[in-house]
């Protein structure tokens, strides 16, 4: 048995780690901590797994520190990933939820105190307050302690559902935010653990779907949490509990970020800060394209089109939900806390079947009004390209007519959970281009199926090649220049899909000419075209 489990008896609930943490509170030293007071509005501060992971002391010190001199701050962190997020706290733990269906395997005890002894061993290295630490330790040990009994359980009766796959991904996020929350007060500001796990009764999940009804009551109830912890600066666990579907299905990795959007909503905040480690969004991915540029100010559209099309900077989900209470969303870095990171920002105009905003929202008159006066180039946005992708092509054997024959392929999908990203069809035949890095056994058993309705090709090892940006419906002729030039390029193009959206031109390539056909693409159609 692992060291923590025979050491650990008494908690069996995380409630019991907050009562732990308010009950050894010393006022003495409360009363000399750096309080949350400022007179500034809400801002809420976002921080993923490899930020909090890599740079905890730079965003005690020099983010928080700084920006609750002018701001009242909440901080949102997801689970620790000390190097890559593949290695992170949130994928062990899938794995160990994984290992506890193994009958007699015992991996997933391993995996617990691989992620103790992780968080433990930084703890000692970063805090200097004996209480404080010895605190956390409790903390820390708690949570692990009651992870493996939760798995041990699991392991028993041989199931685990995806709500209970949720709740044990929730470890990692509480893991994260008891650490900061000790390193908080460990420099001098007095702050407060959030656990959000119980925020959403199980009456509501039960009888209600992932709906805007649900997001708008759980953005009340999350503000009312925060306004609930006074002075102190609240460090709100990205995992906010079980939710209609599952976390996991529903909402997906990266959930954190939703969490500090609705908090963001709930606040009414002047600003929602996703702080990661790169300055913005770029061009390009700018570890792929060494000439890719900062863009200062983007529309919600693209951000959301660059991250579906392989730009991970941000959960979709999270644009909608704040852009409809017009707060500002900046993208930032905790390596370089002073740039100005990118805005993401709706524009005046109004988008189809919408009404034009009649005045600027009140926090983008305060923020933004230069951005919005200089002037936009005719150009994309953005080159983006989305990894691991295959093509489908169905070829009908015209037993079907031709809706029921799409009906029939849609409805194969839809039972192996496949999500199609780019499609071109004629009357009998289909192509599909889908993701299928983690889902390849899927793939396999929807190509069998989909026999039935005619001859099936597949290709692998190709990418989807997206120019995103609202200004090329102006641009007469871009789809043209894109694929001439990749043609010039010498690039074969396996698939075309435009139209779909109007801020989007996609097309499919080989995985091999990637780079390549970003890097061309951005040296020929990123210039100024006045
Ligand atoms: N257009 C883009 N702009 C900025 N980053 C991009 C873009 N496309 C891809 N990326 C990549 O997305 C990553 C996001 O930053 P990072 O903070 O490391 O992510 P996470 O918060 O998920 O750990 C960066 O490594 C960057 O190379
Ligand atoms: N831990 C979760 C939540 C999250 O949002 O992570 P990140 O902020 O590091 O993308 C995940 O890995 O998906």
């Amino acid at each position: 048995m692992a060291p923590y489990l025979t050491r650990l008896h008494r908690a069996t609930s995380s409630d019991d780690v907050e009562d732990d943490c308010e009950a050894r509170e010393d006022p003495a030293q409360t009363n000399t901590m750096r309080k949350n007071d400022s007179r500034g509005g809400w801002v809420i501060q976002k921080f993923g797994g490899t930020s909090v992971g890599k740079f905890p002391k730079q965003i005690a010190e020099n983010i928080v520190g700084v920006h609750m001199q002018q701001h009242k701050i909440a901080i949102v962190c997801s689970a620790r990933s000390t190097d890559t997020k593949a290695e992170g706290t949130t994928n062990r733990l899938i794995k160990a939820a994984e290992e506890a269906l193994k009958p007699g395997s015992k991996l997933y005890v391993e995996i617990v105190d691989a992620i103790l002894q992780d968080h433990i061993k930084t703890a000692k290295e970063l805090i200097n307050d004996e209480t404080i630490l010895e605190e956390l330790g409790k903390g820390i040990e708690t949570e692990c302690a009651r992870l493996a009994s939760f798995l041990g359980a699991a392991q028993i009766i041989d199931e685990i559902s995806p709500k209970t796959k949720d709740v044990i991904i929730g470890t990692g996020e509480k893991l994260s935010c008891l650490f900061m929350t000790a390193l908080l007060k460990d420099g001098g500001i007095d702050a407060e653990y959030v656990n959000l796990e119980n925020i959403v009764s199980a009456a509501y999940t039960a009888k209600c779907t992932l709906n805007q009804e649900f997001y708008d009551a759980l953005a009340k109830n999350l503000a009312e949490r925060i306004e609930a912890c006074g002075d102190r600066l609240p460090v709100v666990t990205g995992y906010f509990g079980v939710v209609p579907g599952s976390l996991l299905t529903s909402i997906g990795r990266g959930y954190t970020d939703l969490c500090a959007a609705l908090l963001a909503v709930g606040l009414d905040s002047d600003e929602l800060q996703v702080w990661k480690e790169v300055d913005g969004i770029f061009t390009a991915d700018p570890r792929k394209v060494v000439t890719a540029r900062l863009i200062p100010v983007i529309t919600p559209e693209e951000a959301a089109e660059l991250t579906y099309y392989g730009s991970e900077v941000i959960h979709p989900f999270t644009m909608e939900q704040v852009i409809r209470a017009r707060i500002p969303i900046r993208i930032k870095n905790v390596e370089n806390p002073t740039g100005e990171g990118t805005m993401i920002f709706p524009d005046t105009v109004a988008r189809k079947g919408e009404e034009t905003p009649s005045e600027m929202p009140r926090h983008f008159r305060k923020h933004s009004v230069d951005m919005l006066l200089q002037p936009r180039h005719l150009r994309p946005t953005a080159v983006t390209t989305k990894n691991h992708i295959v093509v489908l092509n169905v070829h009908s054997n015209r037993k079907s007519l031709s809706h029921g024959f799409l009906a029939g392929i849609f409805s194969i999908l839809d039972k192996h959970q496949l999500c199609v990203d780019l499609i071109s069809t004629s009357e009998v035949h289909v192509s599909m281009a889908l993701q299928a890095e983690i889902r390849d056994d899927a793939v396999k058993s929807a190509v069998e199926e989909l026999k039935k309705y005619g001859s099936v090709d597949i290709i692998r090892d190709l990418v989807i090649l997206s120019l995103v940006g609202k200004q090329m419906k102006k641009m007469v002729g871009i789809a043209g220049r894109m694929f001439s030039t990749l043609a010039k390029a010498n690039v074969n193009i396996e698939m075309i899909s435009q139209g779909a959206s109007e801020i989007n031109i996609s097309c499919v390539i080989a995985e091999k000419d990637a780079i390549r056909a970003m890097n061309v693409l951005h040296t020929h159609l990123f210039t100024y075209q006045e």
